[in-house]
């Protein structure tokens, strides 16, 4: 049985229309008018435990949303959540020892207490055997690197230290379920791949499940073995990466660096012959455009050096964020997609 199963849920907000100026003040207070405005919209899929699953979409798109009504912050409109087999509106104190949660943006720490009484008030709150905390705290400030701040003030940290604390509080009652939200946005390279190796161990070690959403797609290649896109709303596509990339990211760019300059023109001419997209000398460099489907880089590459003797030369996959950018094009372009 899915740990989490998400059937047909829908979240509307109710928002109060202000009409304008004094007049429209005064009719507010007497005649209030809503809007409605649906941000999850009839949504289902199933995580089961051990997955890493990337929840992704654009600005709005409704992915917290959807994390609130999993985590228990907010009653769904229509449909279902069930995690752990617990409705989490319903029973959000024994649904909160199941679940671990961290909102990039924000912290669950106490501001103006070191670090160290933070983690161990979250002990008392949860109620943590002295030797499981002794144990998750050794472990996890031995690979979150703690130990520098863990006397300093919340209030006091950057904020990738925050983050890493923030990530700290929220495994010690070793969860089932990891919820994170933009768990490395605003930080620097070193501090999210520190993160990221963090999120994967947990994984490995513990068999924690992860539900993560980001704009970052080095989270997302990097962590997740599967990933839901949404948009208005709406589920796009539910599956692994890689058939993504092979839907809309079946291109490559080969980049050659020929040893000779003035063999630049003369070899893009040659490659009209190949059934390759789009040629570029940029740097003088060639770049070629090719769909993986049609050509395949041995044969672009063979054809090139049978020509002219080349110095160097790069193949560059289609990046995951211009994967995902093409299918948001693709859906706007077409109304709602199919896959
Ligand atoms: N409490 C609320 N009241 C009214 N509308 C809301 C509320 N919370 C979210 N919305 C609206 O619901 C839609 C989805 O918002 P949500 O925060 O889930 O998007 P998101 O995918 O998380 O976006 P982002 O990547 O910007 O965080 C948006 O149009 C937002 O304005």
């Amino acid at each position: 049985m899915s740990l989490i199963s998400v059937n047909n849920l829908t979240k509307q907000f109710q928002r109060p229309i202000r009409q304008e100026g004094f007049t429209g003040a005064v009719k507010d207070l007497f005649h209030r008018q809503y809007e409605y405005k649906t941000a999850v919209n009839d949504i289902s899929f199933q995580i089961n435990q051990g997955e890493i699953v990337g929840y992704l979409g654009p600005n709005g798109a409704g992915k917290s949303t959807t994390i609130k009504m999993m985590v228990g912050i907010l009653v769904p409109t229509a449909g279902s959540v069930t995690v752990n087999e617990l409705i989490p509106y319903k029973n959000r104190k024994i649904h909160a020892k199941n679940i671990g949660v961290v909102f990039g943006q924000r912290t669950q720490l106490w501001w103006d207490i070191p670090v160290t009484e933070s983690l161990l008030l979250m002990k008392y709150m949860y109620k943590i055997p002295n030797d499981q905390y002794r144990k998750n705290i050794e472990l996890f400030s031995d690979i979150l690197d703690l130990h520098e701040f863990k006397n300093t003030a919340v209030r006091q940290l950057s904020l990738g230290q925050r983050m890493r604390a923030d990530l700290c509080a929220a495994l010690l009652h070793d969860p089932k379920i990891l919820f994170l939200d933009e768990p490395t946005i605003g930080l620097d390279v070193v501090v999210k791949e520190k993160i990221r190796e963090f999120i994967k161990e947990i994984n490995k070690v513990r068999q924690t499940t992860v539900v993560l959403t980001t704009h970052d797609m080095d989270d997302v290649e990097k962590l997740c073995s599967r990933v839901i896109v949404i948009d208005h709303g709406q589920i796009m596509y539910d599956g692994n990466i890689s058939h993504l990339k092979d839907k809309y990211g079946s291109d490559e760019i080969i980049t050659i660096e020929p040893e000779h300059n003035h063999d630049l023109i003369s070899l893009r001419d040659k490659l009209l012959s190949l059934n390759v997209m789009d040629t570029k000398i940029k740097d003088l460099k060639l770049q070629i455009t090719y769909n993986k489907g049609d050509i395949n880089s041995m044969q672009i590459l063979s054809k090139i050096m049978s020509e002219s003797s080349i110095i160097d030369f790069t193949i560059q996959p289609c990046e995951i964020d211009e994967v995902i950018r093409r299918m948001y094009t693709e859906n706007s372009l077409k109304g709602k997609l199919k896959i």
